[in-house]
């Protein structure tokens, strides 16, 4: 069921080329399409596949061809509009039969012809075995040349009815290739829905008439569209935005569109003079809508489209689930930056204006001091913020999987390589904004290639010779001295230059300390326990912390302070500490720990720091005693069998802090690393009892 392959079941020949086409238009690029019609002959039992039936009226004649294992789906169809306009030219009053195979596909086209406003065309059925027939001399006929009668003298053949787009959707979701192709089928779609509002918008210019049925043929389609001229008076407005906004029955044409439209954000985008085309995501009433908006210099009018994002729509909607599902969308704006810190204040206040640029930023800052809150809002504070905001951490992305993840790959680029190729992160951050966080960690040959990136704006995909144009704004972080890097040959000088054309430097929570108090009220309040009372004293030992772990670090701690405090007070005895985390962390280990040991070490201002350096020390030993490789991921998954499971980025800082000591030797990239003669005798004095 989940091969790419689909077949469409038509009653007709001329139906089934005209729906393969479509289809073929649409999807024909990444789906194997196999069609069969009734008049034809079907010839063979279908099974185990996506199948799509032209009409309900075909079930039963097709149910014989219908094996195990199959999906069907019933198209719905909308009226050709492609060769609609035909009919506008007929005179009104005109008597003319509308031909097609059965009294039912019949009665449904004049319906539907009727519901899209060609009503100035009389129209007599005709189907074959009809007995009584109009004399009249005009047919009209959806593809059904043959089946006209020899006495009448003019046809026009309308073609046959298109699948509308919801069934492509579900076609889509249902081959398994909705997440990843919607976008390619919906831009298709959007450049449909595109020539359809040009003609209506020259038709509006034209005559009143063609335009009054293009806008009920647009409405065929189930969009919204708007029409304004430069002073915004509205001269198109169909029924389906007349839903959209909650018009209906409203006069609207004519009026202008600051008195029609209340969101003021809309009427900016739609009247937006220096932008020739663009899309953008709205709430408007109470639907979710992607407007298109496009200026038609010649005729001085401006064309919007409404999609109707949560009803006509649904694979954006599913798209954005997913999104937000996996962390695509900025979730932080500036508002969620906690602290008055004047430091901090004036950071936020320079991000913010840099914001609104569309250059890259560089923030430097150690772990934990909000880097990706700051790039989150940044995103949500620019002109992008309703594209997607996608992040990537190089430090936990194993290096053979940075280049493909970053600019995407072609089929057969590599063994293993996903059939149809992928999209790399800066063709999915398209319109939008990509985080790089530790940007410091990338191989000398990926930051050739994002350099190239960076200043030409267009990428080749891995084993792909198609270049690809990306708009892209970056926003790159990193803990580590670049310049450091530089000298020691491991970065590039001219990619430091151009991601650090803005920089912005995060302070350390040890440096702002007066912040503290109100980042445990916000945490506490987060976590909804603003019950609970903090001593004094509790306060004051804090703040002597040096937090090597910054926010991230207190975050920790008071969620930890808060699930172990007693009567909704924080006493100095829920700090986490030495003995909490002999008896609580380290749970059966009853190891002492000789004071010692920690005078050894430069002063880091809390013994949470010092007894987690230990539980790392030691878990490097395991590592080590089991013959594997030391790294950052190897370390965070052991932690979690003890009971002081640390991130990856937790064990970072405190790798850091080791190295610092001469207690670990780091090396670059992920190589590993390993614990020194130094480390092995640190660790081996603090044993008491072994
Ligand atoms: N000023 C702040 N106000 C409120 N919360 C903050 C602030 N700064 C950081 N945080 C919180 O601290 C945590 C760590 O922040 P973030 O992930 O942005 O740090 P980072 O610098 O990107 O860390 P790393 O370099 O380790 O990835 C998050 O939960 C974030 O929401």
């Amino acid at each position: 069921m989940r091969e790419r392959k689909l077949v469409v079941l038509a009653g007709s020949e001329e139906t089934r080329k005209t729906l393969v086409a479509q289809l073929s238009e649409f999807i024909g690029t990444f789906v194997q399409i196999e069609s069969y019609a009734v008049d034809e002959g079907i010839g063979r039992v279908i099974q185990n596949r996506v199948v799509l039936l032209s009409s309900y009226l075909i079930e039963e004649e097709v149910a014989a061809f219908i094996g195990k294992g199959c999906h069907l789906i019933t198209a719905k169809r909308i009226v050709n509009f492609h060769n609609i306009d035909q009919l506008f030219t007929v005179p009104k009053g005109t008597e003319a039969l509308y031909v097609n195979d059965f009294p039912e596909t019949v009665n449904e086209a004049i319906e539907s012809l009727k519901n899209l406003g060609i009503d100035h065309i009389k129209l007599y059925p005709y189907f074959p075995g009809k007995k009584m027939v109009k004399d009249v001399s005009l047919a009209i006929t959806p593809g059904e040349m043959e089946l006209v009668p020899n006495s009448v003298k003019e046809v026009i053949n309308i073609g046959p009815r298109l699948i509308d787009m919801t069934t492509i959707i579900t076609v889509l979701d249902k081959l398994g290739l909705l997440e990843e192709k919607q976008e390619e089928v919906s831009t298709r779609y959007i450049q449909t829905i595109i020539q359809l509002s040009r003609r209506l918008a020259v038709a509006t210019s034209e005559a009143n008439q063609v335009s009054e049925h293009l806008k009920k043929v647009v409405d065929g389609v189930h969009d919204g569209i708007l029409a304004v001229d430069r002073k915004g008076k509205i001269t198109v407005f169909n029924g389906i935005l007349e839903k959209l906004l909650g018009f209906e029955g409203k006069r609207v044409i004519g009026k202008n569109i600051t008195d029609v439209i209340s969101n003021k954000d809309l009427v900016t985008f739609i009247m937006a003079e220096d932008e020739k085309e663009a899309n953008r995501y709205f709430t408007v009433e109470y639907a979710d809508v992607i407007v298109h908006r496009f200026s038609m210099e010649a005729e001085g009018t401006i064309v919007a489209t409404f999609k109707n994002a949560v009803e006509t729509i649904e694979m954006e909607r599913k798209l954005r689930r997913e999104l937000v599902k996996r962390g695509h969308y900025a979730k932080y704006t500036f508002n969620d930056i906690i602290g008055h810190n004047k430091q901090l204040l004036e950071t936020k206040e320079i991000a913010e204006k840099l914001a609104k640029t569309q250059l890259t930023i560089l923030i430097q800052g150690e772990s934990g001091t909000g880097k990706e809150l700051f790039a989150s809002s940044i995103h949500h504070a620019s002109n992008r913020h309703n594209g997607p905001f996608l992040a990537v951490n190089f430090s936990a992305l194993p290096e053979e999987l940075v280049e493909s993840e970053l600019f995407g790959y072609e089929e057969g680029a590599f063994t293993g390589a996903k059939k149809g190729g992928r999209k790399g992160l800066f063709e999915q951050a398209n319109g939008g904004t990509l985080f790089l966080d530790e940007i410091g960690d990338i191989s000398l040959k990926v930051q050739a290639r994002l350099l190239r990136v960076l200043q030409e704006k267009e990428l080749l995909r891995i084993g792909g010779s198609e270049i690809i144009p990306v708009d892209v704004r970056v926003v790159a972080a990193t803990n580590r001295n670049l310049l450091e890097l530089i000298e020691k040959g491991e970065f590039r000088e001219d990619l430091y230059h151009r991601l650090k054309v803005l920089f912005i430097h995060l302070p350390e929570l040890r440096k702002r300390k007066d912040d503290m108090e109100a980042l445990i009220r916000y945490f506490m309040h987060q976590s909804g326990r603003m019950d609970v009372k903090i001593e004094a004293e509790v306060l004051d030992q804090l703040k002597r912390y040096h937090w090597y772990g910054n926010i991230r670090e207190l975050k920790n701690t008071i969620d930890y302070m808060l699930a172990v405090c007693e009567d909704h007070v924080i006493r100095i005895k829920d700090i986490p500490n030495e003995s909490f985390f002999q008896s609580k962390r380290f749970g059966t280990n009853e190891r002492g720990v000789k004071q010692h040991a920690y005078s050894e070490a430069p002063d880091t201002g809390s013994t949470i720091e010092e007894q987690e350096l230990i539980t790392v020390l030691q878990i490097i030993r395991e590592i080590e005693e089991k013959g594997l490789g030391i790294s950052r991921q190897r370390i965070s998954e052991f932690s979690r069998n003890s009971s002081l499971p640390l991130s990856e980025q937790q064990v970072r800082y405190r790798m850091d802090l080791l190295q610092e000591r001469g207690f670990v030797e780091k090396s670059r990239g992920r190589l590993g690393s390993k614990m020194t003669e130094k480390g092995r005798n640190f660790l081996s004095t603090i044993y008491t009892g072994e």
